[in-house]
């Protein structure tokens, strides 16, 4: 994967912003920054004292020297100081979206006024932006002050956040994230925003935190960008890009100090592993979501801290679609065993799930039932595991009342943080290796992602899932996840038995 990421923005001669600020949060996250320096600013901590624009001539010799030889897979824009410069920077990303072989992701941080106050920015610029370069632009990150000069659209509350998101994807822009740094709604807390036209699922989210209280937050804006630019080079998708950079602010916030005798800049650290820096995912229903008078589907569908499992560690996890299999996985010692039954009728379902509840309580297993949660309240299954979408139907509220576990799946670092509001008995993480059992393009996250999820949940028992058989269920379990869930690693093995047994082994050593 190319992890190549350009910075086109402005130099900050203090250290804590635009270029400078660009390269050390791209450093942090482990992407190489290429730069192409749009001004040369004169700036300290107490303000901007001035502002040269590059001709564009020298950026031009900027961009053909890096487009020939290091091609960016994101190219993050900040500061761009006039109409010419805009004008410019649209034709290049114009021609590299049509002529690279892969066309590169934009990410626009409309840089317009410093943490100062000042003005970074002519004032004529704002049409140029809406008619160059917003059609150019995957995902625009502005703050509520360039929210309101792009749009015009005064931030009194979340409709109207909403409503200049919509603007700004009208001129072009396929994502907007909202910063809500400057904006002190619901009082104390930061809120940002996301539409995202070019996402699957669910386009829209809000994400948020108490605010952190410091003066040293230069640079903020410009490392968020950063962040963003460089987990999409990675391969991140959006929400997750979203979320990781939130909290590297909040962690950067948190450890800001001074240099001179004005505003510091937000510290540049590592990347974010203390849950506490992470950002909410705000559903409707929580005390965040009413406060953004967020509508519920229904009343039942938050509801949080459920029936704890009886172990930390769930060990093998077998998912199984028949009770046939889930009575050899029982009878072989698998003390965890998912019913996972796509396509059968409502009777057979009803049978299957009394009969593995029953066959839980024979071989003392705990048997979890996929999706099916009103049947398995009814038969007092062990627990049940839902997906993200079920969330949204099932009625969270008499399942945590039945007294059963809930296991939910998630797909990244969004979907993790989603899961967390409920308090969940355990959280699941997939799809980690390719499989073809379930179709998850696109979902795979691979060990490395892995092992930063399994710290951050560590309050929770943790399940890996997604292809995962015996030459990798070591490396898995390595990462400290307490439970290794398998389809095709015991049904389709020559030996299921032998197979039981040696997955248990290699997952067991590791405890
Ligand atoms: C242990 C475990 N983890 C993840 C899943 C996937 O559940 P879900 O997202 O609901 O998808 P389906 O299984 O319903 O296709 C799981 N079943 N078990
Ligand atoms: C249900 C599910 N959810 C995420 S991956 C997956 C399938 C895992 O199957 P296998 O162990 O055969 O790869
Ligand atoms: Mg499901």
């Amino acid at each position: 994967m190319n992890h190549v990421v350009w910075t086109i923005a402005g130099s900050d001669s203090g250290g804590g912003a635009g270029i400078q600020a660009d390269i050390k949060a791209m450093q942090s996250f482990g992407v190489h920054g290429c730069t192409a320096i749009t001004a040369l600013t004169a700036q300290n901590s107490l303000g901007v004292e001035a502002l040269n624009p590059i001709s564009t001539d020298v950026i031009e010799s900027q961009l053909l020297a890096l487009e020939s030889d290091m091609k960016a897979r994101v190219i993050k824009i900040g500061m761009l100081a006039n109409v010419q410069q805009i004008q410019l920077i649209s034709e290049h990303l114009k021609h590299y979206k049509a002529t690279w072989p892969v066309a590169p992701l934009v990410v626009y941080d409309p840089v317009a006024i410093a943490s100062s106050g000042d003005l970074l920015t002519e004032e004529d610029t704002v049409s140029a932006i809406k008619e160059c370069l917003l059609p150019l632009v995957d995902v625009i990150t502005p703050n509520t002050h360039e929210t309101q000069l792009l749009t015009g659209i005064y931030l009194i509350g979340p409709s109207a956040v909403i409503e200049a998101a919509q603007k700004l994807q009208s001129w072009g822009a396929k994502a907007v994230l909202i910063k809500g740094g400057h904006w002190d709604y619901p009082s104390g807390y930061c809120i940002d925003y996301c539409s995202d036209a070019s996402s699957y699922g669910s386009n829209e989210y809000w994400l948020g935190n108490e605010k952190i209280q410091t003066p040293h937050s230069h640079g903020t804006g410009c490392s968020m960008a950063s962040v963003i630019a460089a987990c999409l080079a990675k391969g991140y998708p959006l929400k997750d890009a979203f979320i990781l950079a939130k909290a590297y602010i909040n962690q950067g916030l948190k450890a800001a100090v001074r240099y001179g005798e004005g505003i510091g800049p937000v510290a540049q650290t590592s990347f974010p592993d203390n849950l506490d820096d992470y950002p909410q995912v705000i559903e409707a229903g929580s005390w965040l979501g009413d406060e953004l008078d967020f509508e519920q589907p229904n009343e039942f569908t938050m509801a949080a801290g459920f029936t704890e499992c009886e172990n930390k560690r769930l060990g093998l996890y077998a998912v199984v679609d028949s009770l046939y299999w889930l009575e050899k996985c029982l009878a072989q010692g698998v003390k965890t065993v998912q019913l996972r039954m796509k396509n059968a009728s409502e009777e057979e379902l009803e049978h299957a799930i009394a009969a593995a509840v029953t066959l839980g309580k024979k071989y003392d297993g705990n048997v979890y039932i996929n999706d099916h949660w009103q049947l398995a309240i009814k038969h007092g299954a062990y627990g049940v595991h839902l997906g993200q979408e079920d969330l949204l139907e099932a009625n969270l509220v008499a399942i945590k009342e039945s007294g059963m576990r809930l296991g939910i799946s998630t797909h990244g670092f969004y979907e993790m943080l989603r899961a967390h509001n409920y308090r969940p008995s355990y959280m699941a993480f997939g799809a980690i290796y390719p499989t073809t059992t379930k179709d998850m393009t696109g979902q795979i996250q691979g060990l490395e992602k892995l092992k930063r999820f399994v710290p951050l949940m560590s309050d929770y028992p943790t399940v890996a899932i997604g292809g995962i058989d015996l030459s990798r269920a070591g490396e898995v379990a390595a990462t400290g996840v307490g439970s290794v869930a398998v389809v095709r690693a015991i049904s389709e093995a020559s030996d299921y038995q032998q197979a039981i047994a040696d997955l248990q082994m290699a997952i067991n050593s590791n405890e």
